[in-house]
């Protein structure tokens, strides 16, 4: 491997670390993996998806010092130039990618607290890959960065205004990374304009939601403050009136702690359903005619078919609508069903066409009288951090990636 010309990405979340390792050049998969049960029993490592390996139980930098061994072993470590992180919450400090020094480091800790169950396990992953990788250029890639370009009347929360001021209570919305790949690979492989476009897309995985982009800028989306608000999700409940939580800790006693569990852990498909969080168990559950998962799935399509017409409300045009995320990319069922909710709009779905399997290229799967395209495009967040982590590192550093 010549010298320093890939690039390494790692997504911490609260239990798990996900890797890949690009080529800097045209960002193909050298190595990917992840290290699951990170701190808890059981850690162990999957490679490429076929390798796996048991761990001994340790912290985030065990687990990457780990997944550093196995990058020795194929004799990548060495040309590694540039470390990208994953980091869910940037409040308003970020509205791009950016170099990690230890001011930046700060500043993403004192955003954390918005997003507890995601940021804190993002910064002991940019801890220990920092002290693994200390001379290393490490750039931040923020899932809330998209979303700056969020207008007040977009993001402002009808809430006393002091609560904003006092603690930055607003909506910043999450899945940025995914939305811009998403959203610039529709211009590119649908042939809009990005100067007059307007787009939607719905990154489907297990966290859900909705991104607005109005000619390339993220103009409306549907989480809020926390990952919470929105869509139904796997575990989480999306959108509930908060009466309805004040009136169940009346009745019950739940603590604010029990109540966010609920809504986090315990909500969404597996709520519904009292099935299961993942959508091929419900699916398979639906033709069966199971009724949990049946009303899981239609209370999935609902709440998706209302927040995509909601968002089509703050394009001035709408021209295509992209289905992303585990979900969108691999569901027929979910597509059809969601398309057929969206008539009103002039959306004709081509069973055909959304049935063929999926190739990595833009898919469209509506007819060719749909007044509005519908298509499916794979997202690649890791490719966008590799990017993102290429340019800012190269500007900040001057290295050039051959
Ligand atoms: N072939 C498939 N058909 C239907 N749903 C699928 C399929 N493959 C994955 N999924 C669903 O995608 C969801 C996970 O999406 P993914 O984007 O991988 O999640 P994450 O947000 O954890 O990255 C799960 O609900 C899973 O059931
Ligand atoms: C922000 C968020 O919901 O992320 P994920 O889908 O990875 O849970
Ligand atoms: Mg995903």
């Amino acid at each position: 491997m010549s010298s320093k010309s890939v690039v390494l990405v790692i997504n911490c979340g609260s239990s798990s670390i996900k890797f890949s390792v690009m080529q800097g050049n045209n960002c193909d998969v050298m190595m990917s993996g992840i290290v699951d049960n990170v701190g808890i029993e059981n850690t162990s490592m999957t490679i490429d998806k076929t390798i796996s390996i048991n761990l001994k139980t340790g912290s985030y930098e065990d687990a990457l010092n780990s997944i550093v061994r196995e990058l020795e072993k194929r004799k990548l470590s060495e040309a590694i130039s540039c470390v990208g992180h994953r980091i869910a919450h940037g409040g308003e400090a970020f509205s791009d990618a950016t170099l990690i020094n230890d001011e930046v480091l700060e500043e993403i800790t004192n955003v954390s607290s918005l997003a507890p169950l995601h940021n804190y396990a993002n910064l002991e992953g940019i801890m220990a890959a920092r002290h693994i990788f200390p001379d290393l250029p490490h750039v931040a890639v923020f899932d809330t960065a998209f979303h700056q370009s969020l207008k007040p009347e977009a993001y402002t929360y009808a809430l006393p205004q002091q609560y904003f001021k006092k603690y930055g209570v607003r909506r910043y919305g999450f899945h940025g990374t995914s939305h811009r790949y998403v959203a610039q690979q529709a211009i590119e492989q649908l042939g809009l304009d990005e100067n007059n476009s307007g787009i939607i897309v719905a990154h489907l995985g297990n966290g859900a939601s909705i991104c607005a982009v109005q000619n390339g800028k993220s103009v409306d989306t549907s989480m809020g403050m926390t990952p919470l608000e929105g869509l139904v999700m796997g575990t989480r409940s999306g959108d509930v009136d908060f009466g309805a939580l004040a009136y169940l800790a009346d009745k019950t006693g739940k603590t604010l702690d029990d109540l966010m569990f609920m809504v986090n852990k315990e909500s969404g498909l597996l709520g519904i359903s009292g099935l299961s969080s993942d959508l091929r168990v419900l699916q398979k559950a639906y033709e069966e005619g199971h009724e949990g998962a049946q009303l899981a799935i239609n209370v999935f399509v609902h709440r998706l078919a209302r927040h995509i017409g909601g968002h089509a409300a703050s394009l001035t045009k709408l021209d295509a609508l992209i289905f992303t995320g585990g979900i969108g990319e691999n569901s027929e069922l979910i597509r059809k069903l969601t398309l057929d909710h969206l008539a009103v709009f002039g959306l004709k779905i081509d069973d055909v066409k959304n049935h063929i399997r999926r190739t990595g290229d833009a898919e469209i799967v509506t007819s060719s009288s749909s007044k509005v395209i519908a298509a499916v495009i794979p997202t690649n967040e890791e490719k966008m951090i590799a990017l993102d982590a290429m340019r800012v590192s190269s500007t900040a550093e001057n290295i050039a990636f051959a």
